[in-house]
């Protein structure tokens, strides 16, 4: 659009060489562009390279000499979570105006050569991947790379992309009982912006009738089997593995032992590693690597929910019912969250 009000304003449209200086000037400045994306890039990978050490818990030091000398098992800590999203939100938001730009500019002028355009728009492409694959830590063979993004079990297009960079990915997803998810949710949201309207006024379009808002994300993202159909357009549910979060917390080493046995690990974490902490009210970390003292997660997670009255309570066990009885059709497990 830019393109087409400077061209028809400024410059004659019979004036070939004119467009020719647009059209060098227009590549130059996406080539300039797409440099300062790559830039972008590597310099957010430092970073998280010296996050590394933060985020692999060298299995070393858990007891098992002998794989452990190869092996790391790493997670992403949260703030190696938040560089990447980042530096993925603006290198998207550049690639795309890079993207629009050249396409718009192809879309106005005939005598280009359009094929000229499309090896851009390719390479832009291949530099894009490149950029997205950088942010990734260096892996040996027998390392395991792990993202986390809870919000891309919930995002659309997140199946397609994550295919297509590799299909071989193995998926791990934490569900909970729907309903005390949405009032986790909730509770979250209010600690930060403590004006939003009630729980009951949002769940609800209509609560007399029982006409539950289903555009409300706290809901929306408890209707885990439409998201999980999503996801199987791309892959299979062997690759999915689904941790209870009732039982995390119940059972944090029993479900860290399937979540091992999933990703073809050893079982290393063991309840040895895991002990009640009475004040938390949750299981916390014995030892962790970074520190010889033992780790809860942060005030954030854990709070006391919001109270919400029961009767919504039972409306919305209702509303998700239906949805839970085919989420635990498809992945061949009863969650037990009536
Ligand atoms: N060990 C331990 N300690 C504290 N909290 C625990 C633990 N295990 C699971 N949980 C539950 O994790 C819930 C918070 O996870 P989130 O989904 O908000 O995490 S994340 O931000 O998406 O990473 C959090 O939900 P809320 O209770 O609603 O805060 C906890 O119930």
């Amino acid at each position: 659009m830019a393109y087409r009000f400077l061209s028809s304003r400024i410059v004659p449209p019979s004036n070939r060489l004119s467009r020719r200086f647009i059209f060098i000037f227009t590549i130059s400045l996406s080539f300039m562009y797409l440099c300062y994306s790559i830039l972008l890039c590597s310099g957010t990978i430092m970073p998280n390279q010296r996050l590394e050490e933060h985020r692999c818990v060298r299995l070393k030091n858990m007891g098992s000499k002998k794989l452990l000398q190869k092996s790391h098992y790493c997670t992403i800590s949260a703030k190696a979570r938040v560089i990447s999203d980042e530096t993925r939100a603006v290198s998207y938001k550049l690639f795309v105006w890079q993207y629009c730009y050249i396409a718009d500019y192809e879309s106005n002028m005939s005598d280009i050569g359009t094929l000229h355009v499309i090896e851009i728009l390719v390479e832009i492409r291949r530099m894009y991947i490149k950029c997205h694959r950088g942010l990734m830590p260096r892996t040996l063979d027998s390392q395991i790379t792990m993202e986390k993004t809870p919000s891309y079990f919930v995002t659309r297009e997140a199946p397609r992309r994550i295919s297509n960079m590799s299909r071989e990915t193995k998926l791990i997803v934490v569900v909970r009982n729907p309903v005390t998810r949405a009032i986790s949710d909730y509770t979250q949201t209010l600690s930060k912006k403590p004006d939003i309207p009630s729980f009951e006024e949002l769940a609800f379009k209509n609560r007399s009738q029982g006409m539950v808002d289903t555009s409300w994300n706290a809901i929306r993202i408890g209707m885990y089997i439409l998201h999980l159909e999503n996801w199987l357009q791309y892959f299979r549910l062997s690759q999915i593995h689904f941790v209870s979060g009732e039982r995390l917390i119940t059972d944090p080493a029993g479900e860290m032992g399937r979540v091992q046995d999933f990703l073809g690990l050893k079982r290393i974490i063991t309840d040895k590693h895991f002990y009640f902490n009475r004040t938390k009210g949750f299981p916390c970390l014995k030892k962790p690597e970074s520190s010889s003292q033992p780790r809860c997660l942060g005030k954030s997670k854990g709070r006391t929910h919001v109270q919400i009255d029961q009767e919504v309570i039972e409306q919305l066990r209702e509303f998700y019912r239906p949805f839970n009885v085919k989420f635990f059709e498809m992945v061949g497990h009863d969650f037990r969250w009536d």
